[in-house]
C-alpha cells in the first residue's frame, strides 16, 4: 500500500512496513484520520470494530516522533529563523531558547506552561532594559499551581529568586532574592493578576495585585545598577499569562511608568539569548513524545506490537517505545525508561504509578491518545484522564501544539462528547457512520433460553457448575419458583454452547461469560465434556498475567480451540481469522455488546456472533460493594437488602442494546441452526468477503468531482486576480 499511503504523506519506510504486512490498501478510517493528524489536528475516531483503527493512530504519530527525533539529532527544531532567534521579533515576549526544559510557551510568546509537578522552570522575555525608566508589566494567573514572577538579570538563573540576581514575588505571598524568601504583599492564585514595577531612576521594585499597590519590595543593590533588566517567571505546575503593553493593561500603571512595550528603543536591548543556548540539547530519557492508554494489558501489549511492526524500516534515529503495564517487573519498565523512550503505550494504573513518582515524565509529551476511550471513562478513570492531560504541556518545547487522539467503536457517549469539549483542541470527529454500529461482517444472532419450555434441566446428570447464588434458596426440579427457573437458565446455558459449538463445527471461538467465576466453571465443564475437542483456556482479571498473556497467545496460535474470558477481552483484541463469538450471557454494559461481537468481523473477514438470552430472569453476583470484590463472599441476598446478588434482566439488555443500534437482532431457534441469508451459503466465517476490498478507492472515485470543481474553481479564482494585478498596473500608469 506503499502508493496510497503516500499519498496521505506518510513516509515510504512506514509505507513498507505496512505493505509487508499485507495492508493492500488503507481502510476508510486510515484515509480520514492520517492526514488529519499528520496535519496536526485533534481527533475523536467512532469507526466499527475491526476497521484498523490502531494503524489510523500508530503510523501518523510514529512519522512525526521520528521526524521530530530526526530534527532533534540533526540540530534542527530549535533553529529559528534569524528575524526571530536573537530579537524575537519587534514585540517583548517570553524568550523561546532561554527557558527550562519543561516550560512551554505559547506562538505569541505570552503564556507560559510548566506541568512538572516536583520542578520549578522559569524563563525570561526576549527583551531587556538596560537604562534609566520605569517599566511596568502584567502576568496574570490562568491556571491553578505555583508561580513566581518579577525582574532578572543576565547573571540569574531560570529559578528565579534563588540567586542574588533575580527578584520574585510568589503565589503564596513570599518576595524571594537571593534563595531568602520574605513575607510581602498578600498571596495570590487563579485569575489575579500580578503587576511588576521596575523603576530603574529610583532603584527600586515593586509589585501589585490586581490593581493594588503592595509597597516597595526591595532597593536594587548598587552591584546590579548597571545590569540589564528582564521580565522573568518561574512556574511548578502552573499556568500564567503575559501583557508587556502591547494591549491595555487590565491595571494600568500609575504615571511616570510605562509598559515595557512602550520603552524608548535606546533602553532596550535583545536577549543574547537565541537558538539552542539555554535549552538543552537532548531531551530528557524518561520524557517520550507520545502516551497511549489502553484498557486492558493484553490491548496495550498488542499495541505495542503492532508499533515494533511499522517501525522496522525506520532507523537512524530509532523510534524506542515502551509497554507499561502491571503485572510486569517495574525495574525492567525504570531500566528502559532510563535508557530513553519515545513512545509509551500502557494501562491507567502503572501509569499513574510511574508518572506521580516522577519516573516517567509528560513534558515532551506531544500525542495523548486515549484508546477505547469510553471504556476508560466507564471504568472511572476521567480523573486521571483529566489529571495527566494537567500535566502535559500544550504546547512543546519546539512550539508543537499538544494532539490529542480519541478513539473507540462507541464513542457516542454524552462522557465522551464532555470530556473532548473539556480537553481537546478543535477536535474533528471521524465518524463514517454517525452512530454505534456493528460492521456488516459480522452476523449476529440471539437464541433465546426458556426454561419453561426447555426443560431438560430437569434431568440433566452432569452439566456446568453453577455459580452457587441459589445456594440458600428452596429449588427444586419440579419447582416453578423464579429461583428454580434463574437456576435452571444457568445449566442449560452450559448445554446450548455445546450445542452451538457442535453444530456450527466452530474450530475457534471467543466465549464471554459475566463473571470470572462463570468463566472457570465453564472451562471446567468443557474440558470434562471432551478434553480435545472442547479444549479451551481462560483469560480473566484473577488469572495471573502470565497465564492471561500465556493463554491468549495459545489461542492465537490455535494450541487451543476456545478461550473463554470476561469483558477483559472485549475491546480491541484482534485475532487474525477469528470465526465465531458465543456471548453465554450479554453484557451489563450495551456497548460492550458492540465490542464482543466485534471480536469477528474483522478486517473484511466474516464472522458469527451468537448470543443467549434467558428469557426468565436469572439472578446473579453482583459485588459492587463486597470489600474483597467478591472473593470469599457468599452473601446472597439481593443488594437491596445489604447483599452481593441481583436479577439479571436478558430480554431488557436485548431490548437496550437493539435501541440503541436501531436495529432487530435476528434469532435463532434452540437448535441453533443459523438461517440462510446473505452470509449463510455465500460466506465462511473467517475468510475475507469476495469481492469486497477497502472503500478506499471508492471514496477516491467518489471525491474525484467535487476534487475536480475545486481545482477549476481555484484556476478562475487565480486567472481574475492575474487580471485584476495586470488592469491596475495599467490604470496607475
Ligand atoms: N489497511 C489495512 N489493510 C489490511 N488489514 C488491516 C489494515 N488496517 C488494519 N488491518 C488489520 O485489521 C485488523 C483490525 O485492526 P484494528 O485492531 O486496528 O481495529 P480497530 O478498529 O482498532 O478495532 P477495535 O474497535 O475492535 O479495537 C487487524 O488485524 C489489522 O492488522
Amino acid at each position: 500500500m506503499a502508493a496510497p499511503m503516500a499519498e496521505m504523506g506518510v513516509m515510504s519506510e512506514i509505507g513498507q512496513a505496512v505493505e509487508e504486512m499485507d495492508w493492500t490498501l488503507p481502510t476508510d478510517v486510515q484515509s480520514e484520520a492520517i492526514p488529519m493528524i499528520l496535519g496536526g489536528g485533534d481527533v475523536l475516531m467512532a469507526a466499527e470494530t475491526g476497521s484498523g483503527k490502531t494503524g489510523a493512530f500508530c503510523l501518523p504519530i510514529m512519522q512525526i516522533v521520528y521526524e521530530t527525533l530526526k530534527d532533534q539529532e540533526e540540530g534542527k527544531g530549535r533553529k529559528v529563523s534569524s528575524k526571530t532567534a536573537a530579537s524575537g521579533g519587534s514585540n517583548w515576549k517570553m524568550n523561546m531558547h532561554d527557558r527550562g526544559d519543561a516550560m512551554a510557551i505559547g506562538p505569541e510568546g505570552l503564556l507560559c506552561q510548566a506541568r512538572d509537578q516536583q520542578k520549578w522552570h522559569g524563563t525570561r522575555s526576549n527583551k531587556a532594559i538596560t537604562q534609566q525608566g520605569r517599566y511596568y508589566f502584567e502576568a496574570t494567573v490562568t491556571d491553578e499551581g505555583l508561580c513566581r514572577v518579577g525582574w532578572a538579570t543576565d547573571k540569574a538563573t531560570l529559578d528565579l529568586g534563588t540567586d542574588k540576581f533575580g527578584f520574585g514575588f510568589g503565589g503564596t505571598g513570599k518576595k524571594s532574592w537571593g534563595r531568602q524568601f520574605d513575607s510581602y504583599g498578600e498571596p495570590y492564585g487563579m485569575n489575579d493578576t500580578v503587576g511588576c514595577y521596575l523603576d530603574i531612576d529610583n532603584a527600586e521594585m515593586r509589585w501589585s495585585k490586581n490593581g493594588v499597590d503592595l509597597g516597595k519590595a526591595y532597593d536594587i543593590p548598587p552591584h546590579l545598577r548597571s545590569e540589564k533588566f528582564y521580565a522573568a517567571v518561574t512556574l511548578k505546575n502552573a499556568e500564567m499569562e503575559f501583557n508587556f503593553g502591547k494591549t491595555p493593561f487590565k491595571f494600568p500603571p500609575g504615571k511616570n511608568f510605562v509598559g515595557l512595550a512602550q520603552a524608548p528603543s535606546q533602553c532596550v536591548v535583545q536577549s543574547r539569548i537565541s537558538s539552542g543556548v539555554a535549552v538543552s540539547a537532548k531531551p530528557a530519557p524518561n520524557a517520550p513524545q507520545a502516551i497511549i492508554i489502553e484498557p486492558s494489558r493484553e490491548l496495550a501489549e498488542q499495541t505495542f506490537t503492532q508499533i515494533q511492526k511499522f517501525k522496522v524500516h525506520l532507523s537512524n534515529p530509532t523510534i524506542r517505545e515502551l509497554l507499561i503495564i502491571g503485572g510486569v517487573n517495574v525495574k525492567d519498565q525504570l531500566d528502559v525508561l532510563q535508557r530513553g523512550v519515545d513512545i509509551v503505550v500502557g494501562t491507567p494504573g502503572r501509569l499513574e504509578d510511574l508518572i506521580s513518582t516522577g519516573k516517567l515524565l509528560l513534558h515532551q509529551v506531544r500525542f495523548f491518545v486515549l484508546d477505547e476511550c469510553d471504556g476508560l471513562l466507564s471504568q472511572g478513570y476521567s480523573d486521571l484522564i483529566n489529571r495527566l492531560h494537567q500535566q502535559i504541556p500544550k504546547v512543546t518545547n519546539d512550539g508543537k501544539r499538544l494532539q490529542m487522539v480519541v478513539c473507540s467503536a462507541t464513542l457516542h457517549s454524552f462522557d465522551v462528547k464532555k470530556m473532548a469539549e473539556r480537553l481537546m483542541y478543535f477536535p474533528t470527529w471521524i465518524d463514517l457512520k454517525g452512530q454505534d454500529a456493528v460492521p456488516e461482517t459480522v452476523h449476529h444472532v440471539v437464541c433465546r433460553i426458556d426454561p419453561t419450555q426447555d426443560t431438560r434441566w430437569k434431568n440433566l446428570q452432569r452439566h456446568v457448575a453453577t455459580d452457587g447464588v441459589h445456594q440458600n434458596d428452596n429449588i427444586s426440579a419440579n419447582g416453578t419458583s423464579q429461583e428454580t427457573y434463574s437456576e435452571a437458565v444457568k445449566k442449560l446455558k452450559g448445554e446450548y454452547l455445546i450445542k452451538a459449538l457442535e453444530e456450527h463445527k466452530m474450530d475457534q471461538a471467543l466465549i464471554f461469560c459475566r463473571t470470572k467465576l462463570d468463566c472457570d466453571n465453564m472451562e471446567k465443564y468443557l474440558l470434562q465434556k471432551g478434553g480435545r475437542n472442547f479444549s479451551c483456556v481462560c483469560l480473566h482479571g484473577d488469572r495471573k498475567p502470565q497465564e492471561r498473556k500465556a493463554n491468549l497467545q495459545k489461542f492465537k496460535d490455535k494450541g487451543v480451540k476456545y478461550l473463554i474470558c470476561t469483558d477483559v477481552a472485549a475491546r480491541g483484541i484482534d485475532v487474525g481469522g477469528l470465526q465465531c463469538v458465543i456471548n453465554v450471557t450479554l453484557p451489563d454494559e450495551k456497548q460492550n455488546y458492540i465490542h464482543r461481537i466485534g471480536r469477528v468481523g474483522r478486517a473484511d473477514r466474516m464472522g458469527l456472533a451468537i448470543s443467549f438470552v434467558s428469557t426468565v430472569k436469572e439472578k446473579v453476583w453482583y459485588h459492587s460493594n463486597c470489600n474483597n470484590r467478591g472473593r470469599g463472599c457468599y452473601n446472597t441476598s439481593l443488594t437491596d437488602h445489604g447483599g452481593c446478588c441481583v436479577w439479571y434482566d436478558e430480554p431488557k439488555l436485548l431490548l437496550d442494546i437493539q435501541e440503541h443500534l436501531d436495529i432487530t437482532i435476528e434469532t435463532v431457534e434452540p437448535d441453533l441452526k443459523v438461517p440462510i441469508n446473505e452470509f449463510d451459503g455465500k460466506v465462511i466465517y473467517g475468510n475475507k468477503r469476495k469481492n469486497a476490498g477497502s472503500s478506499y478507492q471508492g471514496h477516491v472515485d467518489s471525491l474525484a468531482p467535487a476534487v475536480k470543481e475545486l481545482a477549476d474553481l481555484e484556476k478562475r479564482a487565480q486567472t481574475s486576480f492575474i487580471d485584476l494585478k495586470n488592469n491596475k498596473r495599467f490604470m496607475t500608469r
